[in-house]
């Protein structure tokens, strides 16, 4: 027999013995791999349209004896399961056309036997002479009978047992490995052995038969065959595993033509159901534009997922019944036959890393390194050197080491291994860590919002009232240098206590009238300033490197004294003085206020991608309803097909949509939630910036007042806070505007369904207030400071971009409701 070698699943034709060969309509050409069916006159005959068919396969085998099947067909699958490859030998053909014959044969005939005991002889004849390597075997029988799975391993003596039993399978997959969860594999050490276990199932087949009855062979069966083959001479890690399907289909019949009633036609339905999902499947697999096959419509085409084509040697018998009141079935056969020529089969290795010996392999391999490694150290001189993991002694004086390294007096941490390379990289990480959390405690005692991320924290102190009273928002200014924000005052109970300042500002006066003599006055210049005023003291911190005396500095007020007694003839005004504020004193507090905008500004572009991405979501949710929707209504036109139990069955398809749809609607709540979480993180932060902003305010306030003020009345304070009025009252308004839009958003998380409505509000507000802004003084006194600065005013209308969007979101929450069914 001629050998097709392309790389597709084989089929051949075999044809059952009849002393009626429709000679005149069939014929089996010369070269016994093509079937012609020719025209036929009569008008109930096949399709009178079509004259004639050439089916070409890869072989025909017309009265042949059950040796010569085996030998052309089924030897070389068994031979390259035992190389690791998995292998399916299928029967598929009208019923009585000779499956059963050909799969299993005459179990009480051993010449007659068919494909399954001749594999099992022949498995283990060829084990026995491969005496390299040591092989298990496993077998299963699986019945699939309308639908439901049955093992035939099991015994079975009652309707109850079966039913039990056929809840309890499924069929799982791992990494492409298709297997039945509940079936039996039981060994087999021997041909004796597996043949009895054949011949079990086929006994349960036929007790299954009498107590459910159902008629003969109108099931699907699968025999399995689970090969694993080790190398006895190698210590490689790696073995083999393959699976040996070998299938007897159950006969495809035409309803009409055997007047099936009661169980007979239900069994037909379930046969031809199925088939035609397994020719659905074999369709597409033979498609190249087609992806995707529907392997889940029934239990027959998913317990042969991984049997047909792919990765497996396929082979099928397509068994004919040449007779003429057959002939529709049998060119119906040879359809099938040659659309199953068409799927693609690329067979590989299923080649598996046995974990115990790749350890072992591992542990030689590492001794064999070390060993290798202590040669090399003597080789150089290197004695004396372990490589064993550090004591608690030597971790002691790696750390001695590194703590003398920092502080300079070791110039060198010695090293002689990678172990102790790791040990110094730790200690180091380790020291740092510790000098961070140091510093960070400095700076928390002095201005409680230092941390950017631990936001229990600050509510901790929020809470507490650590935050030094304050509260209010009011009184800032815009922006100057993008980084930080202009001059303005801080709200009423934070001010400087302007009486007290005078009195402090008249008691210096009169000790600078005190000054000796020969104590030389600043010049105009030096007094414009107070780091002009004086070179060493304040302007010692902008040139200090050292944060922490930085720090210890500004905390200190009795630094400032040299400079307050030499008050400056004419003040710088504030917006310059508050330039030179944020370089010296309020370096550290502008710098922490400066990062908490940073985190600001990054969560709100989280805020709004993640926005974004709950519309698109929703919009897929949306659309694979649709999709699913359109599937159901599909079925539901072509009429339900249920199961045994009255349940519906539904094709892959529409299971894959509603399995997407609950994906992504798990995914939508998620982002949902962080959505949420965020909304409250922005909150906080915000309020945050705040806090910062008007702590530095109060700062300036002081340490302007300590610098600059002559102490004449009160009044000239009045005047320094009411030369910045028209920038403030810009801000205040901005602000105003942010509580405003901040409350909405509280409000919308409260009523989502409001989501829409409440945005046109605030749209609209937010154009009021525009167009308000545009027509006021503040624009027109300053409105280059205020349209290009980055706080208040530029972060509402970041913020307002970013809302825009959320009325997707209302509408998605509000479907979830519905959607979680
Ligand atoms: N090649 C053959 N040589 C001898 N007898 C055969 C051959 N093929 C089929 N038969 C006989 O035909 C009859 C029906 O065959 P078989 O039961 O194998 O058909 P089937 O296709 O399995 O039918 P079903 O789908 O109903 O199970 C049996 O008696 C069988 O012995």
């Amino acid at each position: 027999m001629p050998h097709h070698t392309s790389n597709k699943v084989k089929v051949y034709v075999r044809t059952r013995p009849t002393n009626n060969f429709a000679s005149d309509i069939i014929s089996v050409e010369r070269d016994n791999r093509t079937v012609s069916v020719h025209r036929v006159a009569s008008a109930n005959a096949v399709d009178n349209k079509i004259n004639d068919w050439a089916f070409h396969l890869d072989g025909v085998f017309h009265n042949v004896s059950q040796d010569e099947i085996f030998d052309s067909v089924a030897k070389d699958v068994i031979n390259r399961t035992l190389d690791g490859y998995n292998g399916t030998i299928m029967c598929y053909g009208q019923t009585g056309a000779g499956k059963t014959h050909t799969m299993t044969g005459f179990t009480e005939s051993y010449p007659n036997r068919g494909v399954i005991p001749r594999t099992i002889q022949h498995l283990f004849q060829e084990i026995n002479s491969r005496q390299d390597f040591s092989y298990s075997i496993r077998i299963a029988y699986l019945e699939i009978y309308n639908d439901q799975m049955c093992d035939l391993l099991r015994t079975l003596d009652s309707k109850t047992d079966y039913q039990q039993q056929q809840q309890q399978l499924s069929i799982g997959e791992d990494v492409g490995f298709v297997y039945v969860k509940g079936l039996s594999y039981r060994i087999a050490n021997s041909e004796e052995e597996a043949l009895n276990l054949l011949f079990e199932g086929e006994t349960n087949r036929s007790i299954g038969q009498h107590v459910l009855n159902k008629q003969s062979s109108r099931s699907h069966c699968i025999f399995t065959i689970i090969i694993e083959c080790r190398s006895i001479l190698s210590s490689d890690d790696k073995y083999t595993v393959s699976k040996l399907n070998l299938v007897d289909l159950a006969g495809s019949e035409r309803l009409a033509k055997t007047n099936s009633e009661g169980v007979t036609k239900r069994e037909a339905t379930f046969i031809n159901k199925s088939l035609s999902f397994l020719e659905q499947v074999v369709l597409n697999l033979s498609d190249k534009k087609t992806n995707y096959s529907h392997f889940r419509s029934s239990k027959l085409t998913h317990a042969l997922k991984d049997s047909i084509g792919g990765r497996c040697n396929t082979v099928m018998i397509a068994n004919i019944w040449p007779e003429l009141q057959h002939i529709e079935e049998t060119v119906s056969t040879l359809r099938f036959a040659s659309r199953m020529m068409c799927v693609p089969a690329e067979p590989t290795v299923n080649e598996i890393i046995d974990p115990v010996k790749a350890i072992e392999n591992y542990k030689r391999e590492n001794k064999y390194l070390k060993e290798e490694l202590a040669l090399h150290n003597t080789l150089v001189n290197r004695n004396g050197i372990s490589y064993e993991p550090l004591s608690e002694q030597q971790l002691y004086e790696i750390e001695n080491q590194c703590r003398r390294f920092i502080d300079g007096s070791l110039d060198d941490v010695e090293i002689q291994n990678v172990r102790q390379v790791q040990a110094v990289f730790n200690t180091l990480k380790n020291i740092c860590r510790a000098t961070e959390k140091d510093i960070e405690k400095k700076y928390r005692d002095r201005y409680v919002l230092t941390d950017k991320h631990d936001y229990d924290q600050q509510d901790g102190q929020k809470l507490s009232g650590t935050t030094q009273g304050v509260t209010s928002i009011g009184g800032t200014s815009g922006e100057l240098d993008g980084q930080s924000f202009g001059i303005g005052t801080a709200s009423k109970d934070q001010r400087v206590n302007k009486e007290a300042l005078l009195k402090m500002t008249r008691n210096k006066r009169q000790a600078t009238s005190k000054t000796s003599p020969g104590q030389q006055q600043p010049t105009p210049k030096e007094k414009s300033s107070p780091l002009g005023s004086k070179p060493t003291g304040a302007t010692l911190q902008r040139s200090s490197t050292n944060d922490e005396e930085q720090f210890s500095r500004v905390k200190e007020p009795s630094d400032m004294t040299d400079m307050k007694d030499q008050p400056p003839s004419t003040p710088p005004t504030r917006t310059i003085a508050f330039e030179e504020f944020k370089q010296t004193r309020g370096l550290n507090l502008n710098k922490i206020y400066v990062e908490n905008k940073e985190i600001l500004a990054s969560k709100k572009k989280q805020f709004a991608d993640l926005a974004r991405g709950i519309n698109q979501m929703k919009t897929d949710i949306d659309k694979t309803r649709t999709d699913a929707e359109r599937k159901k209504n599909e079925r539901l036109t072509m009429g339900e097909f249920l199961n045994e139990n009255g349940e519906t069955i539904i094709d892959e398809e529409e299971y894959e949509l509603i399995a997407k749809l609950q994906e992504l609607k798990g995914i939508y709540r998620n982002d949902y939630d962080q959505w949420k979480d965020l909304k409250s993180e922005i909150n906080y932060c915000q309020n945050l910036v705040n806090q910062c902003q008007h702590r530095l305010l109060q700062e300036f306030d002081i340490w302007y007042n300590e610098c600059y003020s002559n102490g004449n009345n009160a009044t000239d304070i009045d005047d320094i806070i009411s030369s910045n009025k028209a920038t403030n009252e810009y801000q205040v308004y901005d602000d105003a505007a942010e509580r405003f839009e901040r409350m909405q958003k509280e409000l919308l998380l409260s009523d989502l369904d409001s989501m829409p409505f409440r945005q046109a509000q605030m749209r609209t507000n937010r154009r009021h207030v525009f167009n308000a802004a545009r027509t006021q003084g503040p624009w027109k006194q300053a409105p280059t400071t205020t349209i290009t600065n980055n706080t208040g005013f530029r972060s509402a209308q970041n913020y307002a971009q970013e809302t825009f969007s959320l009325p997707a979101i209302s509408v998605g929450a509000g479907r979830q409701k519905s959607m979680v069914r």
